[in-house]
């Protein structure tokens, strides 16, 4: 059993504030490690040292240099990648392949920010184009904001928190990085790993807290210009109420939708469809929770994906063949339980799953469902899926449409004009055509419209939100 604690300036705080939180295994319950917590003392501790870090060294660090510990941060995580995927399979429950892919697009990220490290160039103004302009010279520099605070959930405990850290430090800013209390044995092994790839002490600050002292602390600081918060709507709401005068980004939640045409290839669409609805019990903010299927296909549609439902191998992450495992948490398998009766009650129809084992909520897929059920309305986030059939083009992207979300969603046809006229009509973040909603790749813009979000995460777009334009000019 592992003891961990915040990491500050480099040195491991096991002494702490005294107040312990035990991590276990969803699956098994057992004790993968004890976690020493952080109080709001430790946090200012940690935040006037990351400002100092900023001011005294990242500030000034070139470009090479940056781009240098990225690079063998990479290398590091390639060779430690094993160790790192059965961390998660434990301490959030994550199928051994699942884990091993996070890790695989958690090692790009890396090696992502490590190009673009040497690529936050700015650009020339043509002052020249205004009346007044002439003999003037004017150019944008993208500067670092300074001390970021980077809050995320326990579901993609590294690849979520490199989509912060990376980004971050390839722009040459510091981080308090405040992971979910769930999943914080990577997020230990991560902050190590960085130090061992040669990033400054102090560059990356661990804190590992409760959410409310982050909230009372972290959020509303005067030295943290900019949060880039990963995680539920409820919690999302608080930060952007307590962040005052600040730069927010913000992924949240959705219930993501996805359109499957008559012409559609049935047999790919189902088997995208079974891992959208079901890859890490549910537990993906871009998780397929609607699939819309047109009419004509719809009794073809449903039956295979029952059978390649049914076909998953269920059990314990840590084996290999597992291809779906618990949820977080019993509580969070009862929540859903309870949504999938109340669902049934009000005429729902439970075609396959809705029973529940501890934190073992089977893959379950609903139909006849009204659209002001908890299960179609609200982000179910777990293994639930609802399959409703439609008749038209019209009806299936206002459907889609009626939500307070707009993350992803994927639409299935072999018709490029209507492909593209779907994906134009979408209230979304991002649609993938004959691809379901939860394909995510790390270089490309990613967050949602409505209430899905605020800002973009993808390591280009990220850098831009955490770095300044700051403009020169000179009277020649
Ligand atoms: N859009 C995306 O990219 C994306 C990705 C992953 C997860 N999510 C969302 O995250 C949610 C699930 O993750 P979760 O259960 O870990 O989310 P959560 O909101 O409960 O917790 C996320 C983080 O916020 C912290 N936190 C809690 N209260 C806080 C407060 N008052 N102030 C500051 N920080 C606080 C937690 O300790 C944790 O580190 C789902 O809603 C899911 O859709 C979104
Ligand atoms: O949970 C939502 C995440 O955005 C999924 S991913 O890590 O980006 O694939």
């Amino acid at each position: 059993m592992m003891k961990i604690a915040s990491i500050i300036n480099g040195a491991e705080r096991i002494d702490g504030s005294g107040e312990k939180m035990e991590v276990r295994n969803p699956y098994s319950g057992e004790l993968v490690a004890e976690m020493f917590l952080a109080d709001e003392k430790e946090m200012e501790e940690a935040i006037e040292n990351s400002r100092q870090t900023f001011q005294q060294k990242m500030k000034t660090m070139p470009a090479h240099e940056r781009a240098d510990i990225l690079l063998r941060a990479s290398e590091l995580l390639e060779e430690k990648k094993e160790e790192f995927a059965e961390i998660i399979a434990m301490e959030a429950g994550k199928p051994l392949k699942h884990s091993r892919a996070e890790i695989m697009r958690s090692i790009q990220i890396l090696r992502f920010s490590s190009e673009l490290s040497k690529h936050t160039a700015g650009e020339v103004v043509p002052m020249d184009a205004a009346l007044r302009g002439d003999n003037r010279m004017g150019m944008v520099k993208r500067v670092p904001m300074g001390v970021i605070g980077a809050i995320t959930p326990f579901n993609f405990p590294l690849n979520l928190s490199l989509h912060k850290i990376a980004p971050a430090i390839a722009a040459g800013n510091t981080v308090i990085f405040k992971p979910a209390e769930k999943t914080p044995v990577s997020a230990y092994m991560l902050a190590k790993l960085f130090k061992d790839a040669g990033l400054p002490d102090g560059a990356l600050n661990l804190v590992l807290s409760t959410g409310k002292t982050a909230g009372t602390t972290l959020v509303p600081h005067k030295d943290v210009p900019k949060i880039t918060f990963t995680g539920s709507l409820t919690v999302g709401k608080i930060i952007r109420d307590t962040a005052g005068f600040k730069k927010v980004t913000m992924e949240l939640g959705s219930n993501s939708p996805n359109i499957v045409f008559e012409d559609a290839d049935i047999d790919d669409a189902v088997d995208r469809l079974v891992n959208a609805a079901f890859g890490y019990s549910g537990q993906v903010c871009v998780s397929a929770q609607r699939i819309y299927v047109q009419q004509g296909i719809y009794d073809e549609f449903l039956k295979k994906y029952i059978e390649a439902t049914n076909q998953m191998k269920i059990g314990d992450p840590l084996e290999e063949e597992t291809d779906f495992g618990p949820m977080i948490d019993e509580n969070a398998a009862k929540r859903i339980q309870e949504w999938v009766e109340e669902a049934r009650d009000q005429g729902a129809t439970v075609e396959t799953g809705g029973e529940r084992k501890g934190t073992m909520m089977h893959p379950t897929i609903i139909t006849n469902v009204k659209k002001d059920m908890k299960v179609v309305r609200e982000e179910a986030f777990a293994p639930i899926v609802t399959v409703i059939p439609f008749k038209t083009e019209e009806e299936a992207v206002e459907n889609t449409n009626d939500s307070i979300y707009g993350l992803q969603a994927g639409v299935f046809t072999k018709d490029i004009s209507r492909a593209y006229r779907v994906a134009d009509s979408l209230e979304m973040g991002g649609v993938w055509i004959n691809d379901s909603s939860v394909y995510r790749q790390d270089n490309y813009p990613y967050g949602g419209v409505k209430l899905s979000g605020l800002g973009r995460e993808g390591v280009k777009y990220a850098m831009e939100e955490m770095t300044e334009m700051k403009f020169i000019g000179a009277r020649l």
